[in-house]
């Protein structure tokens, strides 16, 4: 039926009772040079998903004889490699959030947009890209998942079946526990790897600097601004948007964010039109966001936006037996970047961080390392350059533990004391030196003069 390449036109399966529509989304696609197969049923779609081989299947939610659920579902349940699209009834998002957890591959929403259509369409397809799944990517060490515990497999099974969708994820976890790494693997293994994955934090942008470096702007549109630019949004086009602390974003900015996600459209600040963008949002947080909605900090409608899918990044102490492994890769990159020979781990050392409780997680491991190596001799690292704070230590969390020991002398004491306080405020702030050094009263220089005299990396 295509024009253009008639041997190869990939097939799309549409399912819509209503004719107008149908005809409108079968032109659509004829012209983007794809062969089309329509139907109207719920019962013809599952036989010609059945006998027929298709590239891609948009469905409509609502059919006579059925929902376009039962098809997103009967597509999973017998494991046929189809992305499938969901056409839902205008505003009514629970339709397309369930769809999308069910496995559909993205949704449109009514009346259907033909600039959304198409860029969906070429995204399920990749019609954009010379290669598609050219993701080499995916299996560099920089991004590869170390460790084999059950947690960390479970971790990777649903980061691949993640990557095969358009949904939204949202994950969760610790501070340090691979939030951010995850949500690049989820891109690399994605169609979308050819495209820009654009980490923002969202706890870092001046709140009244958020519109514009969300959505760009046109020039004049405020003083200052002599030249259009562009924004996160723009930037991430065809990609993934990842937007880490996402609990920080402002109540104002969690309203426009709404919009742009169910809209699928941005506006740069001073411009009248708005775009389309085809743009794969992964959130996280180390906070309990379901908490942030209960404290009314954050919209539950964007919390439901957000969280279709939860990924949930395990502690480091939940996956004590890969701590060994992890810590070896960290230690071949560190001494590699240093032109030096791999480092041993002594037993003791070794078997202190299985026992370690790492309230940084894997981030702290790697700093804990780093310094390990510059304190140690160069051969073999002692469970005493670990440096280990004995109160995060498994099993003796109660007492504080520079409270019971040795007063003297005098200097180690005190120097025990302040340590402890410094890598509380850090732990309680993130490893954020700055709002540590607030809490704890005293200048960032300050602190920053103190983490040094202690060795605190
Ligand atoms: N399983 C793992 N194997 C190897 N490295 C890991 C693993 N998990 C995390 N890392 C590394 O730990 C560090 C912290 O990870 P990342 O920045 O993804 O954490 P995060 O949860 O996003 O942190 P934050 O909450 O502070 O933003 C990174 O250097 C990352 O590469």
């Amino acid at each position: 039926m295509s024009k253009r390449d008639a041997g190869t036109a990939r097939h799309v399966l549409v399912i819509d009772d209503e004719p107008d529509i149908r005809e409108l989304l079968e032109l659509t696609l004829l012209r983007m040079g794809l062969e089309v197969t329509p139907v109207g049923s719920v019962k013809e779609a599952l036989s010609q998903l059945n006998k027929g081989q298709f590239d891609l299947c948009l469905t409509d939610m609502r059919l006579p004889d059925g929902e376009g659920l039962q098809v997103v579902k009967h597509i999973q349940s017998q494991g046929l490699d189809i992305p499938v699209a969901v056409i839902t009834a205008y505003g009514s998002t629970e339709n397309a959030i369930q769809a999308l957890k069910a496995g559909a591959f993205d949704y449109l929403s009514k009346p259907i947009a033909l600039d959304q259509l198409r860029t969906l369409i070429k995204s399920a397809l990749n019609l954009d890209q010379a290669a598609p799944q050219s993701s080499g990517r995916s299996g560099d060490a920089s991004s590869r998942f170390l460790g084999s515990s059950p947690a960390l497999q479970a971790v990777r099974e649903l980061i691949d079946k993640l990557a095969r969708s358009n949904a939204p994820v949202y994950i969760s976890g610790e501070s340090g526990s691979g939030k951010e790494r995850a949500a690049r693997m989820i891109h690399e293994k994605s169609q979308r790897a050819p495209k820009p994955f654009i980490a923002v934090n969202c706890g870092a942008i001046p709140e009244n600097l958020m519109e514009s470096e969300f959505f760009g702007y046109k020039k004049g549109a405020f003083t200052g601004a002599d030249q259009e630019r562009e924004g996160f949004f723009q930037a991430a086009h065809g990609g993934t948007l990842f937007l880490d602390e996402v609990a920080d974003l402002p109540l104002m900015m969690q309203v426009k964010l709404l919009r742009v996600i169910q809209e699928k459209k941005v506006r740069k600040l001073g411009s009248p039109a708005e775009e389309a963008i085809d743009v794969r949002i992964i959130s996280a947080t180390h906070q309990s966001l379901s908490q942030r909605v209960d404290d009314g900090k954050f919209r539950q409608d964007l919390y439901y936006r957000l969280n279709v899918i939860e990924l949930r990044m395990p502690p480091l102490r939940e996956m004590r037996d890969d701590v060994p492994v992890i810590a070896r890769s960290v230690l071949e990159r560190v001494s590699e970047q240093l032109g030096m020979s791999v480092p041993q781990l002594s037993e003791p050392a070794q078997t202190a961080l299985m026992q370690y409780n790492f309230p940084g997680n894997v981030r702290e491991l790697e700093n804990i390392l780093e310094r390990a190596l510059a304190l140690s001799n160069g051969h073999v690292i002692e469970e005493d350059d670990l440096q280990l704070t004995p109160e995060s230590a498994s099993g003796e969390d109660e007492a504080f533990a520079v409270g019971s020991g040795d007063k003297y002398p005098l200097q180690d004491y005190l120097d025990r004391v302040e340590r402890e306080a410094i890598l509380e405020a850090l732990e309680k702030t993130r490893f954020n030196r700055t709002a540590a050094a607030k809490m704890l009263g005293i200048t960032f220089r300050s602190m920053r003069y103190r983490m040094e005299r202690l060795g605190i990396n």
